[in-house]
C-alpha cells in the first residue's frame, strides 16, 4: 500500500475528505485534485493518474450514487478501499457570528451528514449545495463572503484562513465514508487476508432474478455487506402486457453487490458461476483487500 511513486486522483479541492482517503490509501502519494467525479476516472484512463480514490458510501448520508453510475460506463478495476471516519467542522471567516449566518453551503453528503445539528445550531442559515467541502472554505475565503459558512474539516480551515465555529457537526460520531481505490489493472486476489469482491449485474426480467442471485451466496456462506439498484440507464422501463388489465410499466435496475470473499476461493468462483446462469449482464468491478484497520469514533482522521 505504499505511495511515495503514485500520482492519485481525487475529487476537490486541497483539504476535502477524498484527499485525505487518497493519503490515507497511499501514505505520501502524489495527491491530484479533479473537478469532478469523472474527471479523476479520466485522469487514471489517460495515464495522468495511476489510482483514482472516490467515495460510494457513507455512514449516514448512503450511497453516493454519481460514482456506482461511473463505475458502469468507465473500464477501471477497484484495487482496494479504506474507511475514513469523517468530522465535520462549521467554518467560516474570523469574527462571523453564528446567528448572523443567512447560508451554509458544502458537499451535498455533508449537508445530510450535519442535518439535525446544523438546524440546532443555525435554523435561520439556508443549505447550498456545492461540488465539494474544502471548495466551499475556498469559496468563503476568495470572496471575502461574511453572512455563509462551509461544512469542511478541520485542515481546510487552515488552509483557507477560516475560523471553526463549531467542532463535530455530523449527527452520529461515528460518521464513517467508505472511498474505493480505482486502477487501470486489476489486481491479483489472494486469499491471506481477508479480501471484498464488487460485482454488478442485470437481468432481462427485472427484479424477479434477484432472489436466485441471493442464495447463490447464502448456499456458500459468503456475507454480502452492500447491495444497491441504479437505473439501467440502456433500457429503463420494461412493457408487461397483461389483455386483462392493462401494460405495466416496471422499473429496470443494475444491482450491486459486494461480497466477503476473494475470487481466488473456488465458493466465490461458484457463485460467480451460478450468478451468471440468471442474469443477462455481469461484471465483476474488482475483488481487493478490505478494510479492516480499527478507528476511533470520537475522533475524526480529519
Ligand atoms: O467534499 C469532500 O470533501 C469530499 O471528499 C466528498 C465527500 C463525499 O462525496 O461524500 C467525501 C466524504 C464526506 O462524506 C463528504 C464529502
Amino acid at each position: 500500500m505504499h505511495g511515495s511513486q503514485l500520482r492519485v486522483a481525487y475529487q476537490g479541492v486541497p483539504g476535502a475528505y477524498s484527499e485525505a482517503a487518497a493519503g490515507k490509501a497511499y501514505p505520501n502519494c502524489e495527491a491530484i485534485p479533479c473537478d469532478q467525479f469523472e474527471v479523476a476516472f479520466q485522469a487514471v484512463e489517460l495515464w495522468i493518474a495511476d489510482r483514482a480514490v472516490l467515495p460510494v458510501e457513507n455512514s449516514l448520508g448512503g450511497s453516493i450514487h454519481r460514482n456506482y453510475d461511473l463505475l458502469l460506463r468507465h473500464r477501471l478495476h477497484i484495487v482496494g478501499e479504506v474507511q475514513l471516519p469523517v468530522h465535520h467542522c462549521l467554518l467560516a471567516l474570523p469574527g462571523t457570528r453564528m446567528e448572523y449566518l443567512s447560508r451554509v453551503i458544502s458537499h451535498p453528503q455533508a449537508l445530510a451528514q450535519c442535518e439535525h445539528t446544523l438546524t440546532k445550531l443555525c435554523p435561520q442559515a439556508a443549505r447550498e449545495a456545492v461540488d465539494d467541502t474544502a471548495g466551499a472554505a475556498e469559496y468563503i475565503a476568495a470572496n471575502n463572503l461574511r453572512d455563509t459558512a462551509a461544512i469542511a474539516s478541520a485542515r481546510a480551515a487552515e488552509l483557507y484562513g477560516l475560523q471553526v465555529l463549531a467542532d463535530g457537526i455530523q449527527d452520529d460520531s461515528s460518521n464513517v465514508t467508505r472511498f474505493v481505490m480505482l486502477a487501470r489493472e486489476p489486481i491479483i486476489p489472494r486469499t491471506d487476508r481477508p479480501f471484498k469482491t464488487s460485482i454488478v449485474f442485470a437481468h432481462d426480467k427485472g427484479t424477479s432474478v434477484l432472489f436466485k442471485v441471493l442464495s447463490a451466496f447464502a448456499f456458500r456462506n459468503i456475507s454480502l455487506t452492500k447491495i444497491e439498484s441504479r437505473p439501467h440507464r440502456n433500457r429503463p422501463i420494461r412493457l408487461v402486457d397483461d389483455a386483462n388489465v392493462g401494460t405495466a410499466k416496471h422499473f429496470e435496475y443494475m444491482f450491486y453487490i459486494d461480497f466477503e470473499a476473494s475470487l481466488a476461493e473456488v465458493r466465490a468462483q461458484n457463485a460467480l458461476a451460478e450468478v451468471q446462469e440468471f442474469t443477462s449482464f455481469l461484471r465483476v468491478l474488482g475483488s481487493y483487500p478490505m478494510d479492516m484497520t480499527p478507528w476511533c469514533p470520537s475522533r475524526g482522521d480529519q
